[in-house]
């Protein structure tokens, strides 16, 4: 069985604690041969500026670029408030994006059949939800420049953000959503705004060009991002495949997180383009939530967006699709026989449990099932 070369990033808060169930999962899948393992840690976020006063090391950016898949757990906290922006926790994670060139985000948010009343919408409005977002990770307004604050005439500030996309941008991004949509219910919903933005207009351009020549078997709706926003709440099973830019994509990822259940259910992939020659990509997992400070430390963070994001990893980066499988149908299982994390307590779970007791009842159905 070949090993693969893995990379923990725990990063900061609930991050540290959510990783350390993955590792026993991991530990799972050696021990019963399911999949074999090279794993290296490193820091990340805050941790990494207390370490060597930046949020990511050059040896951590090395081992990063060395790896087949990288695990992050999540970044950030009121410790580093007061730390200069370019050193702030976000920075390191931003920094292995677009170093690594991750450019392709997926953000799936499936409703559990079990947590359908855990959401704040109607159980029927959320009942059977499987909707994708692919979000563009290494542009837009994230990354633009210029991206400053200067002074101005009489004591004023000005502070500039910089929304940039190039046509190749929006072209590989919609290439990655037309052809995973061929593989699910074949829709893709773009999602921009061309009534206010010219990066809106480039976006519905080059998408329906895009379309056009290569991808007119699957379906293409345009929507502005603020009607897709409200269309999430409204009736979020019309939705298959959304496709969007890095500020859009960010925003209506919290907002499918949370029909959900909680933000701590939802994994993600980001992905670069296939090698030509090797057939590999790069690519970095984790949960959408973060550092969660309101609970770090209190062992009752939800790790299961966590372990999800392994089972992608397993999925995308290493072609272990029966490991991805067991660990997804254990997450169900767990879920089916009642327990729950805080976040999702009260939603007809009987057993709530803290973030291990999360680990120890996955570990177990994983044991039954093997
Ligand atoms: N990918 C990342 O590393 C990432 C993502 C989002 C936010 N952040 C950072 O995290 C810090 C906190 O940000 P925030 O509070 O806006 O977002 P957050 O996702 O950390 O938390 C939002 C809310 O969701 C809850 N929550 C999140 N994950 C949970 C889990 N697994 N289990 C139970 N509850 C969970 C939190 O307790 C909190 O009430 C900030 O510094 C932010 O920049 C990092
Ligand atoms: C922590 C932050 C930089 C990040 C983002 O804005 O992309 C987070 O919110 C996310 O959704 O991954
Ligand atoms: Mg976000």
């Amino acid at each position: 069985m070949a090993t693969h070369k893995l990379l923990l990033l725990p990063g900061d808060g609930i991050g540290v604690e959510v990783m350390a169930e993955v590792k026993r999962v991991i530990g799972w899948l050696e021990k019963v041969g399911l999949a074999s393992f090279a794993i290296e840690e490193d820091l990340v976020g805050g941790s990494a500026y207390d370490s060597c006063g930046q949020p990511i090391s050059e040896g951590a950016m090395k081992r990063a670029f060395e790896a087949d898949a990288i695990l992050l757990g999540a970044v950030g906290g009121p410790k580093w408030a007061d730390v200069a922006y370019e050193a702030r926790p976000e920075a390191g994670l931003l920094r292995l994006r677009k170093d690594l060139e991750l450019f392709a985000n997926l953000r799936p948010a499936i409703c559990y059949p079990a947590l359908a009343s855990a959401s704040s919408l109607k159980p029927e409005i959320i009942e059977g939800l499987d909707l994708l977002i692919v979000r563009e990770l290494t542009g837009g307004v994230y990354f633009g420049k210029p991206k400053e604050i200067v002074d101005i005439a009489d004591g004023q500030k000005r502070a500039i953000d910089t929304q940039v996309y190039e046509s190749y941008e929006i072209e590989r991004i919609a290439r990655v959503a037309f052809e995973i949509a061929r593989t699910r219910r074949n829709k893709v919903v773009s999602c921009e705004k061309h009534n206010v933005m010219k990066s809106g207009v480039l976006w519905k351009q080059v998408v329906s060009e895009v379309h056009a020549a290569d991808y007119a078997d699957v379906g293409l709706e345009h929507q502005l991002a603020d009607s897709c926003g409200m269309q999430l709440v409204r009736a979020p099973k019309q939705f298959d495949v959304i496709v969007t830019d890095n500020l859009f994509g960010d925003i209506l990822s919290d907002v499918a997180a949370m029909l959900t259940g909680s933000l701590g259910m939802l994994p993600s992939a980001s992905l670069g383009a296939v090698e030509e020659i090797s057939g590999k990509r790069r690519a970095l997992y984790e949960p959408v939530h973060g550092a969660a400070p309101d609970i770090a430390g209190k062992g009752v963070a939800n790790p299961i967006a966590m372990i999800g994001s392994l089972a992608m990893a397993l999925r995308y980066s290493f072609n272990l699709s029966e490991a991805a499988d067991r660990i997804e149908a254990a997450i169900a299982g767990t879920l089916a026989a009642g327990f729950r994390t805080g976040d999702i307590a009260g939603t007809g779970g009987s057993t709530v449990v803290g973030t291990s007791g999360m680990g120890d009842a996955m570990l177990a159905e994983l044991d039954k099932a093997a």
